[in-house]
C-alpha cells in the first residue's frame, strides 16, 4: 500500500445544512472555521453529508435530511445535460431565490425602500429558441446541448423545457444533418419558433453541395419550414439555402420579419409579461408632444407597445435587427436608427428632452449609456435586466443620480436555470423635463 492509497481511504467527512443558492445555482454551505463551500445538486435546507480529501473541495457522500424545496427532477438527462441546472428545486422556491437576486442587486445598488414586486414563471415546455451544438459520432449524429462543464454533447433525446413544436423538429433535423457532406465533425444550430413557423439558422465545418441543398430544400418542404440559413464555420455572412414560405412574427400589434438566428424573448408569455411590466412602469398618459427614447430595441419586442403611448426613437446596434424593425415601423409612431450604443452613446441632451427612456442591453449591461442617462436626467426611466450583476452597476447610477425605485417584476423565463430577467422602473422626481414641462421638448 502507498503513501497515496492511505491518504484516499481517509477523507474527512462532514454533515452541513444547505444556507443558500450562489449565483450559479450551486448550494452552499458553510464550515465550522467559517469557509463557505459551493456543493452542486443540493438544496438550501438540505442536510448532507460531506467528505472532502483535501482542500476546499467537498463532495455531497449522501442526502440525510432532504430539504422541503427537493423535488425529483423531471428530466431523464438531469445532470448530464448541461441545460438546465436546477431541476432539482421547487420552481416556486426558484422564482423566490430569482426574486431575491434581483431585490439583492436593487439593495446592492442603494434602493433601500423596495416596492412590492411582481413575479412571473414560464411553465415548462414554452421555450420557442433554441441554441444546439451538432456532433458527428461515428453514424450517429448528436444535436443537443453541452454537458455540464465538458465539451461532449448530450444528445437531447427528451427535453422540458422545449416547446413541442420545436422539440418534434430534432428528430427530422439529426437524419437531413446526418445526411449532409457539409457536415463533417461539427456544426452549430439555432432555432426560434415564429409565427410563420420554424426559423433556421445553422453551420457546418464544409462547404455544402449541391446535393446538400436538394436535401435540405426536400427537408423544408416535408416540414413546411418557410427558411432554413446556413453558413460555414469561420464565415461571418449566412446565405438562404431553403426558403419556401414569408416569414414573419408578431410583436404586440405589428408583424415583423425577423433575421435568422434574431434575438426574441425566451417565450410567448414571458414576451407579454415583460411588454405589460414595460407600460406599467410608465406613466398611462404622456403628453402629445412627448416622446420616449429605447435603447437595444432588437426586432421591436417594447418598441411597438411603447408607440401607443407617445412617439418612440428607437435604437439597435445589429444591423439585421435595425433593418427588421425599421421595415416593420411604417404606420407606428417609430423612428428607428441603427447605432452601436457602446461607441456611439446617446447623449445627456438627448436623453434628457425624453418623456421616459426605456433600456434593454445585453448581459454585460449599459455602463457607458448609464453615464449619459444620469446625466440627462429623464424623469422616467424603466431598465429591463437580465443579470442581476450589471443590474447592481447601473442602477447604482440611477440611484447615486436621485432617481426612486417605483416598480419590480421579476420574470422567470428561463425555467430550470439561474437565468432571471427583471423589469424595474425608477422616477427622477426633480428631472429638468418635470422642472421645465413638456414645452423645452425639441430645444
Ligand atoms: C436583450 S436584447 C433586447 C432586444 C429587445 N428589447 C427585445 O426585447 O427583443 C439586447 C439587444 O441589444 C442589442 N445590442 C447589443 N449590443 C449593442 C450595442 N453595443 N449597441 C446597440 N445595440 C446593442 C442586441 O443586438 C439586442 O437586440
Amino acid at each position: 500500500m502507498t503513501q497515496n492509497d492511505v491518504i484516499r481511504s481517509a477523507p474527512t467527512e462532514r454533515t452541513v445544512t444547505i444556507g443558500y443558492l450562489g449565483a450559479q445555482g450551486d448550494g452552499m454551505a458553510r464550515l465550522n472555521d467559517g469557509t463557505v463551500i459551493h456543493l452542486p445538486n443540493t438544496v438550501p435546507g438540505d442536510t448532507v453529508t460531506i467528505t472532502s480529501r483535501g482542500g476546499k473541495d467537498w463532495h455531497v457522500e449522501r442526502i440525510d435530511t432532504p430539504s422541503p424545496d427537493r423535488v425529483t427532477p423531471p428530466c431523464s438527462l438531469f445532470e448530464t445535460c448541461g441545460g438546465c441546472a436546477l431541476q432539482h428545486v421547487a420552481p416556486s422556491a426558484l422564482l423566490s431565490w430569482k426574486t431575491d437576486r434581483v431585490l439583492f442587486a436593487l439593495k446592492k445598488a442603494g434602493f433601500k425602500t423596495l416596492p412590492e414586486v411582481v413575479q412571473h414563471q414560464v411553465p415548462p415546455h414554452s421555450r420557442r429558441r433554441a441554441d444546439l451544438a451538432i456532433r458527428r459520432n461515428g453514424k450517429e449524429l448528436l444535436l443537443g446541448l453541452h454537458a455540464r462543464g465538458s465539451a461532449q454533447i448530450v444528445d437531447l433525446t427528451t427535453c422540458e423545457i422545449m416547446h413541442p413544436t420545436l422539440f418534434a423538429a430534432l428528430q427530422p433535423l439529426r437524419q437531413v444533418l446526418r445526411s449532409l457532406e457539409g457536415l463533417r465533425q461539427a456544426g452549430e444550430i439555432q432555432i426560434n419558433l415564429l409565427d410563420s413557423g420554424l426559423d433556421i439558422l445553422f453551420s457546418t465545418d464544409g462547404p455544402l453541395t449541391a446535393a446538400d441543398r436538394i436535401r435540405l430544400a426536400a427537408f423544408a418542404d416535408s416540414l413546411s419550414i418557410p427558411r432554413i440559413n446556413w453558413y460555414q464555420r469561420g464565415s461571418d455572412t449566412y446565405e438562404t439555402v431553403a426558403q419556401r414560405g414569408s416569414v414573419f412574427h408578431s410583436l404586440a400589434a405589428a408583424s415583423v420579419a425577423p433575421p435568422p438566428g434574431a434575438f426574441l424573448q425566451a417565450t410567448q408569455e414571458s414576451e407579454r409579461w415583460i411588454q405589460d411590466a414595460v407600460l406599467a412602469a410608465l406613466p398611462a398618459k404622456l403628453a402629445k408632444r412627448d416622446s420616449i427614447i429605447e435603447l437595444y430595441a432588437g426586432c421591436g419586442t417594447l418598441s411597438f407597445p411603447l408607440s401607443t403611448l407617445a412617439r418612440v426613437v428607437a435604437y439597435e446596434g445589429y444591423p439585421p435587427a435595425a433593418t427588421c424593425l425599421k421595415t416593420a415601423a411604417s404606420g407606428y409612431k417609430l423612428d428607428v436608427s441603427l447605432r452601436d450604443l457602446n461607441r456611439q452613446p446617446i447623449m445627456a441632451r438627448e436623453l434628457g428632452e425624453a418623456a421616459a427612456v426605456v433600456l434593454d442591453p445585453p448581459h454585460a449591461g449599459a455602463r457607458l449609456q448609464m453615464k449619459q442617462l444620469t446625466l440627462g436626467k429623464p424623469k422616467h426611466v424603466v431598465y429591463v435586466s437580465c443579470n442581476p450583476a450589471a443590474l447592481a452597476k447601473d442602477a447604482e447610477a440611477l440611484h447615486a443620480a436621485g432617481y426612486s425605485l417605483t416598480s419590480v417584476q421579476v420574470i422567470d423565463q428561463f425555467l430550470w436555470s439561474a437565468e432571471v430577467e427583471a423589469v424595474c422602473g425608477f422616477t427622477h422626481e426633480s428631472s429638468r423635463r418635470s422642472r421645465s414641462g413638456p414645452s423645452r421638448l425639441g430645444l
